[in-house]
């Protein structure tokens, strides 16, 4: 019997992309669900990633990818709740609708998919299960320039204790919250001095560090309802 996947959402580029290549390495079977195709996709197909193609900026694209999901695997190892929009606030007639979106990716998707996923995990031959939320830093710090994204990121952080209390023994429910890990194009040569100095650590890590979390997570059957900081001791500075 092949093992259980392990799903992660918004695994199409970055830090979601870096995870699944690593985790195929390692030899597990691997979902992810991406919103755009790219070239990128069937490299990852290539290494026999499952690739589910998903929108959750609204309920019905969520339970579509769910329906899907569950078309495609009978059991699953763990989820990681990877996908987000780092979308500043808007202004104006805008603001309420940017708020909404990043509700629904940043908490409604994980949502959803926690409660209708439960049977896939519970169905994993293996003794353990995870779920991992991949929040952020400002969650618990807040941010002016994105009140909506840290709001959301907030509440998806409060759901990792909520499920793990409702999902205990079986399946472990923790949070990984990350500062700066890796710049988007554009960042110029002021912005990365000012972001490095942001942390006591003062580097730009990569994703590596981010798979290092969630390895250590998920070779570990004793954490439940944490939240795992990986922030280069941003609260130190
Ligand atoms: N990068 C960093 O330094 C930091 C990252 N984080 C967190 O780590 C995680 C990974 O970060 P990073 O790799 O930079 O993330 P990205 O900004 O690259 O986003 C990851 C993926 O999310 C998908 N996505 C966005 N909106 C939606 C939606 N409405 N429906 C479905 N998928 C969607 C995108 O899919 P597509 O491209 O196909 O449209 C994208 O590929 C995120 O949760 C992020 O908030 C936290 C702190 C710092
Ligand atoms: N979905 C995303 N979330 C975040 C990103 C990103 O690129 N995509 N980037 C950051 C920044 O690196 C921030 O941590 C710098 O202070 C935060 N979240």
């Amino acid at each position: 019997m092949s093992a259980a996947p392990i799903l992660i959402t918004g695994g199409a580029q970055r830090l979601g992309r870096h995870c699944a290549e690593r985790l195929v390495g390692d030899g597990h079977p691997v979902i992810i669900s991406y919103r755009r195709e790219r070239p990128e996709l069937e490299e990852l197909r290539g290494r026999g990633v499952v690739t589910l193609k998903a929108d959750f900026s609204t309920e019905a694209g969520i339970l579509d990818f769910i329906a899907r999901l569950k078309q495609s695997a009978d059991s699953l190892r763990a989820i990681v709740h990877n996908a987000s929009d780092w979308a500043p606030d808007s202004q104006g007639d805008e603001a309420g609708a940017n708020f909404e979106r990043l509700f629904r990716v940043h908490m409604l998707a994980p949502y959803l998919i926690n409660l209708h996923a439960r049977e896939l995990l519970e169905a994993c031959v293996e003794p353990q299960s995870d779920i991992v939320h991949i929040t952020d830093f400002v969650a618990q710090k807040g941010s002016r320039k994105h009140a909506a994204y840290a709001a959301t990121k907030a509440g998806l952080d409060n759901m990792t204790r909520s499920f793990a209390a409702m999902y205990a023994p079986r399946i472990q429910v923790n949070a990984i919250a990350p500062a700066l890990i890796m710049l988007n194009a554009g960042d110029n040569e002021d912005y990365v001095a000012k972001a490095k100095s942001k942390s006591a650590m003062q580097i730009v890590p990569g994703p590596g560090v981010v798979y290092q979390t969630l390895r250590y997570v998920l070779d570990n059957r004793y954490i439940t309802g944490a939240t795992l900081p990986l922030d280069g001791g941003r609260h130190l500075v």
